[in-house]
């Protein structure tokens, strides 16, 4: 089990966000969470990567305790986490981000998958990120994720502002780390349909908990799922 999740709580101060969270990604799996706006889902990926400390509960990483471990260790014990903000460094070209990816000591300059996942990317080495369109700065946050060669990935809502083509190209990009590098892929997406046609499992939450998990198929049949994701029509 790449990444296990067992009765996380967290929040801030004394906001208690999450409560008695617990939820597993498998090597070669992608986990879908969705949920409305505050149900803690950034929270949820916040505890999970050490940038809010968990009150209470457990985070395993490869069979290893992470738990309370800071953020900036994580890169260097196989967990990458891609924020909802697609934090490039603006000024700096689109291959010195990719660089600056690989400074963990797992980085293995896995520089040529990056720009085979994200072909948009390679005649665009020498330009400032910050000049990117929203969806290459989007492929660059993720492919400088990956620059640290990691067992799992999270990402916070990659599709946010993109355009549906732009989206179904990072899914896909998404669903092949996971099948052929058998990466174990956490994914908070708003984006249902995209999410869901790609993901091998889903996560519904609610109020800071787990409230439902099941297969995409499964879930898009419940009333409940159709009516707050999907316009109430069929996916
Ligand atoms: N830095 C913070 N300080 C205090 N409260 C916060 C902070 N960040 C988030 N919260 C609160 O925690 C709750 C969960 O927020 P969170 O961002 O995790 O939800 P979310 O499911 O990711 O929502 P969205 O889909 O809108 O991004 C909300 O009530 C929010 O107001």
């Amino acid at each position: 089990m790449s990444l296990a999740v067992s009765h996380l709580e967290a929040g801030y101060g004394q906001l208690n966000v999450l409560h008695d969270v617990s939820l597993q990604v498998a090597d070669g799996e992608m986990v879908a969470v969705v949920g409305a706006n505050g149900a803690g889902k950034t929270t949820l990926l916040r505890a999970i990567s050490g940038l809010i400390r968990a009150t209470s509960g457990s985070v395993e990483l490869d069979e290893q305790p992470i738990t309370g471990k800071p953020a900036e260790r994580m890169a260097g014990l196989g967990l990458t986490h891609v924020p909802e903000n697609r934090l490039v460094f603006p000024t700096l070209s689109v291959r010195d981000n990719l660089t600056l990816g690989a400074w963990s000591k797992r980085g293995l300059g896995s520089f040529e998958q990056i720009l085979e996942l994200f072909p948009r990317l390679k005649p665009r080495l020498a330009q400032a990120a910050g000049t990117l369109s929203g969806g290459e700065q989007q492929m660059l946050a993720i492919g400088r994720g990956l620059m640290s060669n990691p067992t799992t990935i999270i990402l916070d809502e990659p599709s946010i502002g993109l355009a549906p083509k732009v989206v179904v190209e990072i899914m896909a990009v998404l669903g092949k780390l996971r099948s052929e590098s058998n990466l174990a892929v956490l994914l908070v997406e708003q984006n249902v349909r995209a999410s869901f046609g790609v993901a091998d499992r889903a996560i519904v939450m609610q109020r800071g908990a787990v409230v439902l998990e099941g297969s995409p198929a499964e879930l898009v049949e419940l009333p409940e799922v159709r009516a707050a994701y999907l316009g109430g029509s069929a996916a």
